[in-house]
């Protein structure tokens, strides 16, 4: 079974400290999205991988939001995803480990000390949420 739409709060997790999630892309996927901060309205990281959304093909999107304000785009090329397939884009604190030993680091723009909120969005079903 699968959990789309999943939103955790009070989840505190603080710098230095992991989460790990791991679930499966939708065969069909367009996009999914990870997202971290103190709530929804104030993101320090979204995470967005986009197989074919926005006009953009196989790009990861990584932002920050602010006051329900995006901030300024991140975009990787490495795109370590495959529809259908399990995966596991975990995370540490504004450090995201992709699958293969690929890294994103992307600043903490609201310095923020721990992260309360946490949500999946879009085609990924969520198998498991890890914190240690
Ligand atoms: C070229 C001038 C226009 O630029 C475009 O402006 C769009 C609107 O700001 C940018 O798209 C937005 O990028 C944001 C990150 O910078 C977010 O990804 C915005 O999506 C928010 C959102 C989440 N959700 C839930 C969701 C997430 C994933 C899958 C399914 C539902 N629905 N909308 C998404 O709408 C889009 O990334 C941006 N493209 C470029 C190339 O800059």
């Amino acid at each position: 079974c699968f959990c789309k739409g999943l939103v955790l709060t009070h989840v505190n997790v603080k710098a230095g400290e992991r989460i790990r999630v791991k679930g499966k892309v939708a065969p069909d996927a367009k996009s999914f999205a990870l997202n971290l901060g103190r709530a929804g309205s104030d993101l320090l990281l979204h995470f967005n991988p986009r197989f074919d959304c926005h006009g953009d093909t196989r790009i990861i999107v990584c932002n920050s939001l602010s006051g329900g304000e995006w901030g300024e785009e991140l975009r990787e090329a490495e795109f370590p995803f495959q529809q259908g397939e399990e995966t596991k884009p975990c995370r540490t604190e504004v450090m995201v480990k992709l699958p293969g030993d690929q890294e994103i680091k992307f600043p903490n723009r609201l310095g923020l000390e721990a992260v309360q909120f946490l949500s999946v969005e879009g085609d990924f079903g969520v198998k498991s949420i890890k914190f240690d």
